[in-house]
């Protein structure tokens, strides 16, 4: 269906062949730089500053952090006491490096400083006396991640995992973690109870790993929701007061996890400069499972108050990015959310482990001995591996149910492999998960009843945690790990287990569903964790692999884990964050101010010789709400003038001392339709046909113009046109242009264009015109096929010189009005006039126009673009005459004679200085117009007031 006219509309991304590219762009995934220095490009800024990082890296690893990896003091225990005697040594050296080491002589560090915000700290510290504390390493791979983190001058802040009431309690434990450089937040009892164990562990982390909200107790729960939001916005609160107070300018605050996504909201509201990354280390679930949460918006736009947003895998970040769109209606780009006009950018940063401290590991004397003792006892079998918290999400009854199948199944294997499962207890305040441990106890008794012997049994069960150097030599005695999760944010377990097996090379079984699939699934064992079929079959074909596969698989996966560590993940987030920041400053100065309208008519009045351009859709129409609704109704397909404008454009019309060009994206009948009656200039189809209305249509193509892919893509754009409700594509005589403003009605059908609109992309650039000289220019709800090089600044070379020319000139112009709801592709026009205003620096003696008696100079002032356009529009010329037949309604057209201009001679056309020249983008949050009008109601406002000063002839 071809329906008549309508310019394609509202913000458009130009994209030539390479340029399409940016419509699968992954969010983020680049690398930063200093915020002082800004380079042309996000992308080149970004480049540059990993390159300094890789140099410093060579150059200048702290020596301090050499020496606390020397230091053998720094190995031992696993706890140690503070209190006031003894308060300064913890036995994790990594955390000492990480954390302590940046510290410089006098309390100064060079490094950026980084307030790490995490609901828990590195440590959970236990409670020996009224005033001294045992601290302990937490378990869980944000922890395990972040220690490995040496860049930055960084503090930890978060909940020491303990109710403290009393003042003693609470300074003396504060002072110990000074010693750690972290910060604690105190929570009491009820808080943690609604927060911690309420709403983080029963609402939102099943909800993220898709188990859906509670359902036994629906009602219960219901009825707690609110009171649990409230504790949880409270507890957010509360940590915003602690970063608050530590916070220094400069700071980059990094905000973790799901425990925290109402901060960035409490930060920005403290101090909008403030620095604010966000992190979430589960997944983000597709926005069907997100819209089930009755806080679902609120924390949805607590989140994007950050700069920037993070995740471990580009799936979460793409669900997080729709459900901004789909529930917030935001409008989703390929760099993040953007709302009126301010931009969260949103981007996926998948962690890693610090492998070298893992390869380190397993050298020392004490790891060495554990692996010795550990391959006695399982000599004769292979040794199977599962690590996991207790949880839910891990999915470790049915990891136990697949190897009980695989024993069932393989009954000569029952006594040649062991099943070792480190299960560490986790939120044993929540039901589920108390639930959970009972029925896994269940079965582990009744697999080791069904085939352990009097002196074996197949599967070992561990309720705790293991140190870091048992755990590390479990890792290199295994022979196959065994990672089932159901859902899981990453999965480290998997990254540590492939660092200690550089000389076994065991196999690692993984769950397709851990966000570890997606970089470890080249060597992997991949599994569909709830088939328990398929990971029974799983562990046969792993035990049995032959030693080429697995060093073959082990190879790529160590590659993946020595090279994308957490440093390198930490670094790249806070560049990437201090970048942005960076972005957002360039972007917020290249917001236009508003059109100053009282400026713009008192100038109009002072000059003689007033040229205006007006775009027509959305800039003389009337306007519609964002659904291209008016009035409640779908609006009338029709591009129609404002019913307002008729009187003042008359008048400005009749002006004499005022010429005025309509340029639009519209074919000619429906500039004929609309402004048929007015003594005006028409320039249809971005300008390649032009008439005034007393006169012919004439035209002009660009040389390199063929038409003959309009076939090929009128076949694509039918085909999606009948499958888009309420679509439509118009068939104009230089373009064709599809259109889906009138498919919205809600802001689903919003994304059903988008994403049809994205799948249309596809089928053009991989098809039909991948070779052709076109451009693809995506409107916010629209996508346009037109010639190579067709632009509205382009086109306003020419018509300006046939106008010239036609009125015979005397004078020159002395005001230009510039004003339309442009494509981004046709914001040239805005800068074609650029050159003709004085610049700060003193500026030559502007160009005259050269030769009166040879072709008219399209840019008047400027000899070489003058004979430039002279050159192109032989060639135009040429190219029109040829073509002519190939258009199907070109009759009634001529073609611009050129070769009758220049009744200026020897001076400037154009006589425009700052203060007379204004540009303006209308219903535009950003463009490269000097200034910005609000909608279509605003011009009618301003061109009233402009035909009261006009004078009739
Ligand atoms: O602090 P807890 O409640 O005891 O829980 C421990 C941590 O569990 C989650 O870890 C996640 O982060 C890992 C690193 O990014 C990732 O590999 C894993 O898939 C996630 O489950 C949780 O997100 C953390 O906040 C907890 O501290
Ligand atoms: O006994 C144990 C078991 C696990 N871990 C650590 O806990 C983290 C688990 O992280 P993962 O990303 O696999 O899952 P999470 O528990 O964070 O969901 C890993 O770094 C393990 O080394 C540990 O220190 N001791």
């Amino acid at each position: 269906m071809a329906v008549n006219v309508k310019e394609s509309e509202e913000i458009g991304i130009l994209q030539s062949n390479q340029v399409m590219l940016q419509t699968t762009h992954i969010p983020g995934n680049s690398y930063s730089c200093s915020p002082s220095t800004p380079r042309t490009t996000r992308v080149e800024r970004l480049l540059r500053d990993r390159e300094l990082r890789k140099i410093n890296k060579v150059f200048s690893l702290p020596e301090v952090a050499r020496d606390f990896n020397r230091d053998p003091e720094l190995f031992g225990n696993d706890q140690i006491l503070s209190d006031p005697e003894n308060c300064g040594l913890f036995n994790e050296e990594e955390f000492l490096e990480g954390l302590v080491g940046c510290e410089k002589q006098n309390g100064q560090s060079s490094k950026q400083r980084l307030l790490v915000v995490a609901n828990r700290l590195p440590v959970s510290a236990v409670r020996k006396g009224e005033d001294s504390w045992q601290l302990e390493i937490s378990v869980g791979g944000l922890v395990s991640a972040l220690l490995g983190v040496k860049e930055f001058d960084a503090r930890w802040i978060g909940w020491a995992g303990v109710n403290v009431p009393d003042e003693i309690g609470q300074k003396a434990l504060t002072k110990a973690l000074a010693e750690k450089r972290c910060i604690p937040v105190f929570l009491d009892e009820e808080i943690v109870h609604q927060y911690y164990n309420g709403y983080c562990n029963n609402i939102l982390w099943p909800l993220f790993h898709y188990l859906g909200l509670p359902q036994e107790d629906r009602l219960a729960t219901t009825r707690s929701f609110q009171s649990q939001f409230d504790a949880y916005k409270k507890a957010n609160q509360m940590f915003a007061d602690v970063v608050n107070q530590h916070y220094q300018e400069g700071d980059v605050v990094w905000c973790h996890d799901y425990h925290l996504m109402f901060l960035p909201k409490c930060l920005k509201e403290y101090n909008n400069k403030m620095k604010v990354g966000w992190f979430l280390h589960t997944p983000f679930p597709s926005s069907e499972i997100h819209r089930t949460l009755p806080s679902r918006s609120e924390l949805l736009r607590s989140v994007l108050a950050a700069d920037l947003v993070g995740f471990h895998t580009y799936d979460y970040a793409r669900h997080f990015v729709s459900a901004c769109t789909r529930i917030l209606g935001l409008e989703g780009t390929p760099e993040g959310v953007e709302d009126q006009g301010k931009l969260t950018r949103v981007a996926a940063f998948p962690i890693g482990i610090d492998s070298d401290r893992f390869i380190r590991a397993l050298e020392l004397p004490q790891v060495q001995e554990d692996i010795k003792e550990l391959k006695a006892r399982f000599a004769g079998r292979k040794v199977m591996l599962g690590v996991d918290r207790l949880d839910m999400i891990k999915g470790i009854p049915q990891k136990i149910l697949a190897f009980e199948k695989f024993l069932e199944e393989n009954p000569d294997w029952r006594d040649k492999v062991v099943l070792l499962q480190i299960a560490v207890p986790t939120r044993t305040d929540v039901p589920d998960y108390q639930r959970l441990t009972s029925q896994v106890h269940e079965i582990v008794g009744r697999i080791n009843g069904r085939f352990g012997t009097l002196t074996a049994v197949p599967l070992h069960h561990l309720d705790r945690s293991l140190d870091f150097h048992a755990l590390c030599a479990l890792y290199a005695v295994t022979d196959v790990a065994l990672v089932t999760s159901l859902r899981d944010g990453m999965n480290l377990v998997s990254y540590e287990f492939v660092a200690c097996q550089a000389s076994k090379k065991g196999v690692l079984i993984l769950s397709e569903f851990a966000g570890a699939a997606q970089s470890l699934g080249a060597g992997a064992v991949l599994v569909n964790p709830w088939n328990i079929t398929e990971v029974a079959a799983s562990i046969g074909y792993a035990l049995n692999m032959l030693a080429d596969e697995r060093e073959k698989r082990h190879q790529h996966n160590f590659m993946h884990v020595t090279t994308h560590t957490s440093q390198e993940w930490a670094a790249t987030f806070v560049s990437e964050l201090n970048d942005t920041i960076v972005e957002a400053q360039l972007r917020t100065s290249k917001i236009p101010p508003v059109l100053p309208i009282k400026a713009a008519v008192d100038r109009y009045l002072q000059s003689s010789n007033r040229l205006l351009i007006l775009g027509f859709n959305a800039t003389l129409t009337e306007p519609g709400d964002i659904l291209g609704r008016r009035g409640g109704q779908i609006r009338d397909m029709e591009l129609k003038l404002h019913p307002e404008l008729k009187e003042p454009l008359k008048k400005l019309c009749d002006d004499p001392n005022t010429t005025i060009i309509v340029l639009s994206g519209s074919d000619r009948s429906v500039l004929d339709d609309n402004f048929g009656d007015y003594g005006i200039w028409l320039a249809a189809e971005n300008g390649m046909f032009l008439r005034l209305t007393t006169g012919e249509w004439m035209t002009t193509m660009p040389e390199s113009s063929t038409m003959d892919w309009v076939d090929s893509v009128k076949h694509v754009f039918e085909y999606f046109t009948e499958r888009t409700p309420r679509s439509y594509f118009e068939h104009r005589e230089t373009s064709l242009v599809w259109n889906y403003k009138y498919a919205v009605k809600t802001i689903s059908d919003v994304e059903f264009g988008r994403l049809q609109a994205r799948d249309m992309l596809q089928h053009l650039w991989t098809g039909p015109i991948s070779n052709a000289s076109v451009d693809v220019v995506q409107g916010s709800r629209s996508v346009e096929v037109r010639a190579v090089g067709v632009t509205k600044g382009a086109a306003i070379d020419r018509i300006l010189g046939e106008i010239v020319h036609n009125k015979g000139m005397k004078a020159p112009i002395d005001y230009v009005l510039c004003i339309g709801h442009f494509l981004q592709k046709d914001e040239d026009i805005y800068t074609f006039f650029e050159p003709e205003l004085p610049s700060e620096k003193p500026s030559l003696p502007r160009a005259k126009i050269p030769d009166p008696g040879r072709t008219y100079a399209p840019k008047f002032s400027n000899c070489r673009s003058a004979s430039k356009a002279h050159l192109r529009k032989q060639r135009s010329l040429s190219i029109l005459e040829r073509r002519a037949s190939n258009f199907g309604s070109v009759g009634g057209w001529r073609p611009i004679v050129h070769d009758r201009m220049s009744v200026y001679e020897g001076s400037s056309v154009l006589d425009l200085k700052g203060d007379n020249y204004f540009s303006c983008a209308v219903a535009r949050k950003r463009s490269s117009a000097r200034y910005l009008l609000g909608s279509s109601d605003d011009v009618v406002g301003l061109l009233k007031e402009l035909a009261e000063c006009s004078t009739a002839s």
